[in-house]
This record gives C-alpha cells, structure tokens and sequence, in this order.
C-alpha cells in the first residue's frame, strides 16, 4: 500500500510517500514560506530532483501542489492520488489522551484542537494538515502519530512538576516530553548495534536537532525526558533557551518593556546558539564561526555541550546506570566535535570513545571502542517511517475489520 506521510509545520510541510510494507521511499520534498507569493517546492525521486516556486496561500494549496507533482509526468511516481491508500501525520502534543498511534476521527480532531494550547507553534498546523488532506481526498484513512505518545510510560514522580497538585487536577500542567517518535525510533535500532535486548538496557537517547530532548529509556520504555509541558523546557536549543530561572521572566519583563508574548517568543526563537553566539542557531555556522575565533559562538558551543552533559549525568543517576548513550537528529548525526567533547567528559561513567568511528564513519554505527563500559551510537533517526509503519498496521488493521 502507498502511505503518504505529512509533517506540517506552521510555514512547512515534509513529505514522504512509502511503499509498505517494502518501507521504500518513492519521493520526498518539502513545501516552504506557505502562506506566500514565494512558496517554494522541492522534491526528490530515484535520483531526479526538482524545484518550484510559486505563489501558496495555504496548506490545502500546499497539498495539491504536492499532489500535482506525485501525479505529475516527469517524476511520476503515482498514475493518480487515488493510489494513495494512506496518510500518516506527526502531531506534536496529544496531552494524556493518546499513549500511541490512532486512526483519525471527528473525536481525534477534537482531541488535537484541545492541547493546542500546549504547543501553540505545532498543533496548529499538524491538524491543518489533517483537515487539508480530508479536503483533498477525503475517502483515505489517516491516521496521527504523537511526538509525546513514548513518553506516556513516565510515572508521575517523573512528570509532575513542584508546584500545587491542584494544577495538574485541574488543568494537566506536567511534563509531557516531545521528538517520541524519534526516541523510540532509534531505541529500536540498539539491540542490532549492541546484541541486546531492550528489556536488558538503560539506554540515553540525545535527539539534538533544532529542537533538541534527552530522553531515558529503561527497559525500552521512556521513563524521564527533557522537554516538559511544552518544547521548551531542557537542553538549549538552536533558538530556544531551554531550561532557565522562572523568575527570569518577571524581571526581563520589567527591564526591557516586553509584554508576556514578546518575552516567549524571545525564549522559543532568540535564544539557545542564536542569542548566545549573536550569530545563527544553525549549528554549522556556530562551528565555523568558533573556528575563527569568535568569543560568543565558543561560548554558545560550550554551554550547549555542558548542557547535554548535565542531563547525561542526571539520566544515568535516574537510572542507577546507562549501558547505551545514542545521538541522532541534525546536530547529534553530524557534529563528531560535539559527541567528542560530551564523551571525553563522561570517561565516569566507564565511557571510552573510538575517534576514529567518530570522526569518519558513516551512518548507524557504534563509536565507543570495543573495552567501552557504555556503548555509544550514532542512530540516523527515520521518524517518517515510523510514521508510515503505524500507518500501515493501523490501516491494515481497520480494512481487515471491515472485510470480515
Ligand atoms: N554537519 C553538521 N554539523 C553540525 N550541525 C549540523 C550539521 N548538519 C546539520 N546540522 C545541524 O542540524 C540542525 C537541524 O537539525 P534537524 O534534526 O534537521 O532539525 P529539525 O528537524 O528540528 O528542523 C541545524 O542546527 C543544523 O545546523
Ligand atoms: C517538538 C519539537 O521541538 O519539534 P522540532 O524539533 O521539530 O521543532
Ligand atoms: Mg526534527
């Protein structure tokens, strides 16, 4: 079955369509600057690649487009749209009400529109998407998988937050945890590098992308993470601050004339490398920069790294152990500089880095040295095909129900 997997942010939309359950990619593209004259598409398909600009007023359009081109002649890679027989979705929050996956209902819809409130710059345009799709085709199942579903496994000692319980009661203030799709992702793929099972292991998994979150894994099952109510609590980020003083807003408020919403926004898109370094939250222009001698962006890439550490330190403490430290997304899968300078400070903990495997391997692979207590892995995360394997059962699931 094709499965058309959609990840949509508030300006952007990534696809992929697979072939399941073969999990092969046919084309993958995204749609950026929605919302205006200058929309651009680009895509790719067994080798071919395109790009076109054009004026996209909103997801909808965003999705014919995409459509167009799946059906299009020179990448053809559908005879029609009708071919696609499935539409997974990444949603950002799904608050206490989804643990997994679940196939798309009016009341999945509802459930979505209520923890917008909990991720104002995700959900939004995670439930554009789905309301676009169903325009747009409306016959196909679709189906949403949550970044905070992993993470549903944390005993509340983990997730609650100190503060009076009533507000939990009331209004589910606790942590929920994010990238879960990710995380679990790449926890499934430690058993092949390591020869154990996950019921045998106290895995770190360190998703470090734009978004970054740290999350413990015992037993496979997530049991602490970084980012909290929201994607903005833990380690710092491109552009987030993560993890600061609460205090801080209330007299950065007063200092600088900012209202409450100028103040989130300077903590969700001004801070982490960006405001540190002046520079860029874009990692490879940090590095760069910090190899020419800019104070501000060696500082960034300090504190950055020190973050991580600390919370290395703090799962392993809340695990009583780590066999397995795993770094994937953007910044984890291709910064060596980083994983190296984490790891010669974890030697602890009975880490032993293999430099070689960490500056010039390739891909999945281990780059602790064979006598290392802790085995540390690069994991290239693949969140899209977790998304389209939960489809594909989902959906197989409900057309066996329904023939029988
Ligand atoms: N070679 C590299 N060295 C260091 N950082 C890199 C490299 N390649 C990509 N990155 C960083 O990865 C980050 C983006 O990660 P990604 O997982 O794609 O984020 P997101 O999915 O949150 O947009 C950017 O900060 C980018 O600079
Ligand atoms: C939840 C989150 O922070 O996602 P991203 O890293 O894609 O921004
Ligand atoms: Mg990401």
């Amino acid at each position: 079955m094709k499965v058309l997997v959609l990840n949509c942010g508030s300006s952007s939309l990534k696809y992929q369509l697979f072939a399941m359950p073969e999990e092969a990619v046919l084309i993958k593209g995204t749609v950026e600057k929605i919302g205006s004259e200058e929309g651009t598409h680009s895509y790719k398909s067994d080798g071919k690649e395109g790009s076109v600009t054009a004026p996209i007023l909103d997801h909808r359009e965003a999705l014919r487009q995409v459509l167009a081109t799946l059906t299009a002649g020179e990448v053809g890679v559908l005879s029609s749209a009708e071919e696609i027989a499935a539409v997974g979705h990444r949603v950002v929050h799904g608050g206490e009400a989804f643990s997994s996956s679940i196939l798309v209902t009016d009341d999945v819809k509802r459930a979505i529109a209520d923890t917008i409130e909990l991720a104002p710059l995700h959900n939004p345009a995670n439930l554009l998407g789905i309301e676009a799709m169903e325009d747009v085709l409306p016959s196909v199942p679709q189906v949403a998988v949550f970044d905070t579903a992993f993470h549903q496994t944390m005993p509340q000692e983990h997730y609650l937050y100190p503060v009076p319980y009533v507000l939990y009661q009331r209004h589910k203030v606790r942590r929920y945890g994010f990238h879960g799709t990710s995380h679990r992702y790449c926890a499934s793929r430690v058993p092949g590098l390591v020869g154990r099972d996950l019921s045998a292991l106290k895995v770190i998994s360190c998703h470090i992308g734009n978004g970054a979150s740290l999350a413990a894994i015992e037993r496979g099952r997530s049991i602490d993470t970084s980012m909290g109510m929201t994607p903005l609590e833990g380690v710092m980020m491109g552009t987030r601050s993560g993890d600061i003083d609460p205090s801080l807003h209330e007299f950065v408020m007063a200092k600088e004339g900012l209202s409450f919403d100028e103040l989130t926004s300077m903590l969700n898109k001004h801070s982490g490398l960006f405001g540190v370094s002046g520079l860029s939250g874009d990692m490879r222009k940090v590095v760069e920069a910090r190899a020419k001698g800019s104070m501000r962006a060696s500082l960034a890439f300090a504190m950055y790294e020190y973050r991580i550490r600390k919370y290395i330190g703090a799962y392993a403490a809340a695990m009583n152990g780590v066999d397995v430290i795993l770094f994937t997304a953007g910044v984890g899968e291709n910064s060596p500089l980083l994983r190296g300078l984490i790891c010669d400070n974890l030697t602890y903990l009975g880490v032993e880095l293999d430099p070689a495997a960490n500056d010039h391997g390739q891909g999945e692979r281990l780059i602790s040295t064979p006598a290392s207590k802790v085995k540390v892995c690069v994991i290239p995360t693949n969140e899209e095909l977790m998304i389209a394997r939960d489809t594909n059962v989902l959906v197989t699931g409900m057309l066996a129900k329904e023939e029988s």
